[in-house]
């Protein structure tokens, strides 16, 4: 098969994109690979690292009032799918897959003017701006959520699930925590904000690392590439109690997330999928900046089923994240019964069903 993939911006986007890639290939090891990116979002740097073949093409995202920058917009976005066109007539590709991000959309679009085979994969409980638009033009849609259904044509929805699911379901522990010179055998408290780092979470933790000290488990706080410099500037980052460590960015997320007790994050889907691929107990803080406030609905829906507990970002500071990582550590039933809870909220053969759609769109 020629597959061709897009998707970007963030990992949300491009993590289910590469686990996609890795159980076709293990599946049907003479599959050829194209990914289209941009040199901007973070897929410039995990694609080519993953050993995968990447082009990339220039576009931007809309702004939401009428302004000079939406024409540039209007032109990029045009020359773009002349780009991905171009692109697309050399690779050849059977089927076109978006992951979403607004470089999937150009990508998509060009493919189905070109007639190829499309398919969009949606993350969240809401459906992207890029998503909708090309909703109306592709063959098939693999959804996350049953309530997003709604948002799309009723008949190209199939219900998949987040590939990278089942990519992290598969993982062991392994040890791996030592690599951060932290202690496999301790409880660990894994503390990140999506992708990128997030600045609330990123400040409360800071504030809590004083807290941390004397405490029966061990945190290890991952501040997002961007934000890294700036919180080892701050004295509260100096002289770290022995059981908290500070890292940039985890590149093999999957391998180290099977040693974590309770994850603390945001509620992107990606992330989501992960903690439910595993049954990890999470606190979820949902970005109030996505679009629709989509991630409230996505850790609601965990909520919902007591498989995640959510502190509003409006109430975030040290002393209830403190707090409620406490909770949770003092309470193994409690522990327990959400890492169950969440386990069955759990998609592991997502991969598995995404190429079953492709499979029968090829096949048909
Ligand atoms: C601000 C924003 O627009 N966020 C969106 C973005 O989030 P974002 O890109 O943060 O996506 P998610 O939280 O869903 O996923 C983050 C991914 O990055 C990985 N990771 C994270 C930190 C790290 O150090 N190493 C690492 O590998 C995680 O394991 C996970 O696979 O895409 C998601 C999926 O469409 C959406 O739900 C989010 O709302």
């Amino acid at each position: 098969m020629r597959l061709l993939v897009s998707g970007g911006g963030t990992g949300g986007h491009i993590y289910p994109a590469l686990a996609l890639i890795e159980a076709i290939k293990q599946q049907q090891p003479d599959t050829e690979v194209l990914y289209v990116g941009t040199k901007k979002g973070l897929e410039s740097k995990i694609v080519p690292n993953a050993g995968i073949p990447f082009k990339t093409i220039e576009i931007q995202g809309f702004k939401r009032s009428l302004s000079f920058e939406n024409f540039k917009t209007v032109y990029l976005f045009l020359k773009s799918v002349e780009d991905s066109k171009k692109i697309i007539r050399e690779f050849n590709p059977d089927v076109v897959i978006g992951t979403g991000g607004y470089v999937c959309g150009s990508v998509v679009y060009a493919a189905s003017r070109l007639k190829v085979k499309t398919i969009i994969h949606e993350q969240n409980s809401v459906a992207g701006v890029t998503n909708k638009f090309l909703s109306h033009f592709v063959d098939k849609i693999g959804i996350c959520f049953d309530d997003v259904a709604s948002e799309f044509p009723a008949k190209k929805v199939v219900f998949t699930g987040n590939p990278r699911a089942q990519q992290v379901a598969k993982m062991k522990k392994s040890g791996r925590l030592k690599e951060y010179h932290l202690d496999p055998k301790r409880p660990t408290v894994l503390i990140f904000g999506g992708s990128r780092g997030a600045l609330g979470i990123n400040r409360a933790s800071l504030a809590a690392i004083k807290k941390f000290k004397g405490q029966p488990y061990q945190v290890l706080f991952v501040t997002g590439r961007v934000h890294y410099d700036e919180i080892m500037k701050d004295p509260l980052a100096k002289d770290l109690p022995e059981n908290v460590v500070i890292e940039p960015y985890i590149a093999d997320m999957p391998s180290i997330l099977p040693e974590i007790t309770v994850i603390v994050g945001r509620a992107g889907a990606t992330s989501l999928a992960e903690i439910t691929a595993l049954g990890i107990p999470a606190i979820l803080i949902p970005s109030p900046y996505v679009t629709h406030d989509h991630q409230t609905k996505n850790a609601q829906s965990l909520v919902n089923k007591e498989a995640a507990l959510m502190i509003k970002e409006s109430g975030l500071n040290a002393e209830t994240l403190f707090d409620n990582i406490q909770v949770m550590l003092a309470d193994p039933k409690k522990q327990a019964q959400m890492a169950q809870n969440a386990k069955k909220a759990g998609v592991p053969d997502a991969a598995d069903r995404l190429i079953k759609v492709i499979n029968e769109l090829l096949e048909g």
